[in-house]
């Protein structure tokens, strides 16, 4: 038995094999195996969010996927709750929550409202705790306008949000968010991240949060790992994955007019455009103080700050230092 309360996720050099089929001609195909996930380990404590990025095709969702029971491990042990969820994906199910950012768990055709009832019967969710947990989620999730709207009809940030209540109205430990804001705008994002920063503090929820954008990972991860073709090659803060990576993030600064490139160490100008200048600097330090200084000698009238992509930060770990 496993330490259940400990660890709710638990992965023992898992792994997944593809069969794939390859046209070479006419009559003839290849067979070839592609290793989606290779010998992962690691662990995830009971109320942990945990931030699992990686580029395109590293192994993420046949990660996902297989704890959630969709797919079955070629190896390794795996457990989500003590359950083995390939086994089990039945009663894991109740016991998880799903938000894929490109796919709707939703009725397209149907009022908000309508998913969530047949919600409620398909999990067996007790009416009282469907109701509280509805409750939450529209007062919360600002849904209340949006319950007689068909699904169709709902722009992608309130789609997001509906899918978001869908997957916790049974309640579950653990919540897996696959792009939750991809596409969405500003404020959307924000609200979303709030609600889910609030969710973990409040209900203790587990989140594993799969995501291109690393503001997300920012804002609600302490703990975030990297995968890269299937194998763990980060596993630590957020600021330490930029020490790692050497990574930089850019402040972009509109001055008031047209000046020479600011001096602002250890930020440098990267780009002048009129009176919009680009100060790349590095991503581990705070933007606030280097944004204070700048402020107090430039006629500053807007800033913002990018962070770096994910694909640049994982190549500059490969191109500096050795990954363990
Ligand atoms: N059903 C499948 N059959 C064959 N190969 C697959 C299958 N699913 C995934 N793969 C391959 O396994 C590898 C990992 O894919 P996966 O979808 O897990 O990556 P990912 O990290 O989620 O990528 P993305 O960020 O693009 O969604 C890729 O090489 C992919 O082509």
């Amino acid at each position: 038995m496993d330490n259940e309360d400990a660890d709710l996720i638990l992965l023992d050099r898992v792994e997944k094999v593809f069969e794939v089929r390859r046209r070479t001609g006419f009559l003839r195909a290849e067979r070839r195996q592609v290793r989606a996930v290779d010998s992962l380990s690691f662990a995830v404590r009971r109320g942990e969010m945990v931030g699992y990025i990686g580029p395109n095709g590293a192994g993420k969702s046949t990660t996902v996927k297989m704890l959630t029971g969709i797919l079955t491990p070629s190896g390794g042990r795996l457990r989500v709750a003590g359950i083995d969820p390939s086994r089990e994906r039945t009663r894991l199910a109740r016991r998880i929550g799903v938000v894929f950012g490109q796919r709707t768990t939703l009725w397209w055709d149907l009022p908000l409202i309508d998913s969530y009832r047949l919600m409620h019967r398909m999990y067996r969710i007790p009416d009282g705790r469907y109701r509280e947990n509805l409750d939450r989620c529209v007062e919360l999730l600002d849904l209340g306008d949006l319950l007689d709207v068909p699904v169709r009809q709902l722009s992608l940030g309130q789609r997001m949000r509906g899918d978001i209540a869908a997957a916790l109205l049974h309640d579950p430990e653990v919540l897996y968010l696959d792009e939750p804001t991809i596409g969405l705008d500003v404020i959307s994002k924000a609200r979303v991240r709030e609600f889910l920063r609030d969710l973990n503090a409040e209900r203790g929820t587990t989140v594993l949060l799969t995501t291109h954008d690393l503001t997300d990972i920012e804002q609600l991860c302490r703990r975030v790992m990297v995968i890269d073709h299937g194998r763990l090659v980060y596993d630590g803060s957020p600021a330490g994955l930029h020490e790692v990576g050497e990574s930089e993030r850019t402040l972009v600064v509109d001055l008031e007019r047209e000046l020479p490139p600011i001096e602002a160490e250890p930020a440098r100008v990267v780009k002048v455009e009129g009176p919009r200048q680009w100060l790349a600097f590095p991503a581990s330090e705070s933007a606030a103080p280097l944004v204070a200084r700048i402020a107090a000698r430039y006629p500053l009238v807007d800033l913002s700050v990018r962070e770096p992509d994910i694909e640049a930060v994982i190549s500059r770990m490969y191109a500096g230092k050795a990954v363990s």
